[in-house]
C-alpha cells in the first residue's frame, strides 16, 4: 500500500511507515499536482498547509486514511471523507505542551514589546522609552476554550500570578474548579473583565468570528489578545481597525485566516496586520518544537499504519467508538454483519426502523461497534459505495432509518443473544443469533421462526405450508441441478400451519431451479442467500 506525505513530518515517523508501506514524501506538490497524483495512494498525511478538499477526496479513489500530523482538522473536509468511508486521524495529544508554551512566550513578548525592541536594536537604534511594557502579575486573563491546550495554558498563567478566568460552556464546573479557573458565562462578560484574552478554540461554525466588532467595542482599552488557535476566530478586519485606532492595546498572532505553504527560501506573505506596531507575529509556530514534531510524526505514523492494517484507531470520524478488545468481539461482529445481510436477502421492502437488543454476556461489552457491523451488513446488498464503520451511520441516517439499541442482562437458553427487529412499511421481521463457545455462529431466529443453523456461503430459505411431500420435491429439483444439500433445518409454526426450511447447500442455485421450487404446491416463498 502507498502513502503520500505532503508536509515535513519527523524522520522516525517516516521510518516506521516504511517498515510496512511504500512512502512518498512530496512536500513540493501544488494543489493541482496533488489532485493529479492522489488517486495512486491509500493514505495521505498532511500538516496544516495542505488543503484536503472534497475534490482531493473525490479523486483519492484508493484513499482509506487521511492523517493530520497535528490537532486541527479544519484543513480537511471531514464530512466528505466520512461519507466516502475514509478514516481521518489526528494527534491531538502530541503538541499541546508546545502550543501552550508558545502562547506564554507570545503573551510575555507582547506585554514587553520584545519583537519590536529587538528589531529596533538590530537596526542599530537604542530605544527604551517606546518599549515600556506591562506586567502579567495580577492581571485578568480569560482563556477561551479550556480543552487540552487551554488547560495547560491555565496552569502556567496561574504560576505567573495572573487572575485566570475561562469561557467554555462545554466544560463542567468540576473541571473549572480543579484547574482553579473562574468560570465566565458569556462572551460579553469576557470582554468586560479581560486584560488579556488567549484563544484555544477549535475552528467551527460557532467559533469563527467569535470576537467581532460588537465584542471588541465592549473591551477594555488595555486588552491584549493572543491567538495561537486558528485564524478567523477573531475577525481579522475588525481586529486591524481596533488595533489601529487604539481601541485595544495589542495582539499576538500565530495563525492567520489564509496561510501559505512554506517553500524553499520562504513563501511570500503579506497581511494588513503586519503594518501595525502593536501586533506581534509568528508564522504558525505553536507546534514547531523538536519534541512536538517528534511526538506528532511518530503518533500519526502509528495511527495511519494501524488504520491501514484494518485496526480500529481513535479517529476523528469514528464517533465515540472505543473498543478495548476487538479480538474478543470479532465473532459477534461477524454474526451481526451476517444477520444484517439476511434482511434484504429475505425481504424487499425498505427498512424504516431497526431495534437491536443485546442480551446476556454480550450486553456487558462495547455493543456500539456490533451495531455498526449489523448496519454495514444491512446496507451491503443495496449500496454500491464502500460501507464501513466510518460512514455507515451517515448512510443509515441519509436513508431515514431509525436505529434503537438496547441491552438486557437476562436471556433464556443462551449465554448471549443478539435480536434484531426490522420494521418496514408492512410488518416487523425478527432475526436472532448467538455465538456458541469461542466462535461458533448460529442463527436462532429467522423471520420469527425458531431455527438453529450455521450461516454458510450458500443457503436456501423456503417458507411453505406444513404438508407432507414438500421436502422430497425440493430435494429432487436440487439433485437434478447437482446441488448437494449439506444440512437442513425445519422449523414449524403449528398455529399457522406453516414451516420454514433452511438448507445449507454447496453451490449457487440457478434462477431456473429457484423458479421450479417456487412453483411447487404449498411453497410460499423462496430466498437464496449468498453470504
Ligand atoms: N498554533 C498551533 O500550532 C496549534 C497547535 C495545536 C493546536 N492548535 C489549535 O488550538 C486549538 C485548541 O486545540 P485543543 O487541542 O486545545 O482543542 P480541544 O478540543 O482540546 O479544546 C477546545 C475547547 O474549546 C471548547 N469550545 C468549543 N466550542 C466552543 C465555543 N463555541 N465556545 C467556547 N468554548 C468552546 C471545547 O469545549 C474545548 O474544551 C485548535 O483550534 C487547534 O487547531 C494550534
Ligand atoms: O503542523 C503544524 O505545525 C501546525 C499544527 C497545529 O496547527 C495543529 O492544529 O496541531
Amino acid at each position: 500500500m502507498k502513502i503520500l506525505v505532503t508536509e515535513k513530518i519527523a524522520k522516525c515517523g517516516i521510518e516506521l511507515l516504511r517498515k510496512d508501506f511504500e512512502v512518498d514524501e512530496r512536500t513540493d506538490l501544488t494543489p493541482e499536482a496533488l489532485l493529479e497524483c492522489i488517486g495512486e495512494y491509500d493514505a495521505l498525511i498532511v500538516r496544516s498547509a495542505t488543503k484536503v478538499t472534497a475534490e482531493v477526496i473525490e479523486k483519492g479513489v484508493n484513499l482509506k486514511v487521511i492523517g493530520r500530523a497535528g490537532t486541527g482538522v479544519d484543513n480537511i473536509d471531514v464530512e466528505t471523507a466520512t461519507r466516502k468511508g475514509i478514516i481521518v486521524v489526528n494527534t491531538p495529544e502530541s503538541n499541546n505542551i508546545s502550543t501552550a508554551e508558545h502562547t506564554i512566550a507570545l503573551m510575555l513578548a507582547l506585554a514587553r514589546n520584545i519583537p519590536q525592541a529587538y528589531t529596533a536594536l538590530k537596526s542599530g537604534k537604542w530605544i527604551r522609552s517606546k518599549f515600556k511594557g506591562v506586567e502579567l502579575y495580577n492581571k485578568t486573563v480569560v482563556i477561551l476554550g479550556l480543552g487540552r491546550i487551554g488547560s495547560n495554558v491555565a496552569t502556567r498563567l496561574k504560576a505567573l500570578g495572573m487572575n485566570v478566568m475561562g469561557y467554555d460552556p462545554y466544560i463542567t464546573d468540576e473541571r473549572f474548579e480543579k484547574l482553579g479557573v473562574k468560570r465566565l458565562n458569556s462572551i460579553e462578560e469576557v470582554m468586560r473583565v479581560a486584560d488579556f484574552i488567549t484563544i484555544h478554540l477549535p475552528k467551527t461554525d460557532e467559533t469563527v468570528g467569535m470576537i467581532g466588532e460588537k465584542e471588541l467595542a465592549m473591551a477594555k482599552p488595555n486588552l491584549r489578545i493572543i491567538n495561537c488557535a486558528r485564524g478567523g476566530l477573531v475577525d481579522e478586519e475588525v481586529l486591524y481597525n481596533a488595533l489601529k485606532s487604539g481601541r485595544i492595546a495589542g495582539a499576538a498572532i500565530d495563525v492567520f485566516e489564509k496561510e501559505p505553504k512554506e517553500v524553499p527560501g520562504g513563501a511570500d506573505f503579506s497581511h494588513k496586520l503586519l503594518e501595525l506596531e502593536n501586533v506581534i507575529f509568528t508564522p504558525h509556530l505553536g507546534a514547531s518544537t523538536e519534541e512536538a514534531q517528534e511526538n506528532v510524526g511518530l503518533e500519526i505514523a502509528k495511527q495511519v499504519s494501524e488504520a491501514l492494517k484494518g485496526n480500529i484507531v481513535n479517529a476523528v470520524n469514528l464517533h465515540g467508538l472505543h473498543v478495548r478488545n476487538i479480538h474478543a468481539l470479532s465473532p459477534f461482529l461477524k454474526l451481526a454483519e451476517i444477520m444484517g445481510r439476511l434482511y434484504y436477502r429475505a425481504e424487499k421492502l425498505p427498512v424504516q426502523k431497526v431495534e437491536i437488543i443485546y442480551s446476556g454476556d454480550i450486553a456487558k461489552q462495547e455493543t456500539k461497534i456490533i451495531t455498526l457491523s449489523y448496519l454495514s451488513g444491512l446496507l451491503e446488498p443495496v449500496i454500491e459505495e464502500r460501507i464501513n464503520f466510518v460512514n455507515v451511520e451517515m448512510l443509515i441516517k441519509d436513508r431515514g432509518i431509525e436505529v434503537i439499541e438496547s441491552i438486557r442482562s437476562e436471556v433464556d437458553h443462551y449465554t448471549n443473544l443478539i435480536t434484531v427487529k426490522v420494521t418496514n412499511s408492512k410488518k416487523q421481521v425478527t432475526f436472532a443469533g448467538t455465538v456458541f463457545g469461542k466462535d461458533e455462529i448460529r442463527i436462532v431466529n429467522f423471520g420469527g421462526y425458531e431455527v438453529d443453523f450455521e450461516p454458510t456461503p450458500y443457503m436456501l430459505v423456503i417458507q411453505n405450508y406444513d404438508r407432507p411431500g414438500v421436502i422430497g420435491k425440493i430435494g429432487t429439483i436440487l439433485g437434478n441441478e447437482n446441488v448437494n444439500i449439506e444440512t437442513m433445518r425445519v422449523s414449524q409454526n403449528r398455529k399457522e400451519g406453516r414451516a420454514l426450511m433452511v438448507l445449507n447447500v454447496d453451490q449457487e442455485v440457478s434462477p431456473q431451479a429457484l423458479k421450479q421450487i417456487e412453483m411447487l404446491d404449498n411453497v410460499l416463498r423462496v430466498s437464496f442467500i449468498k453470504l
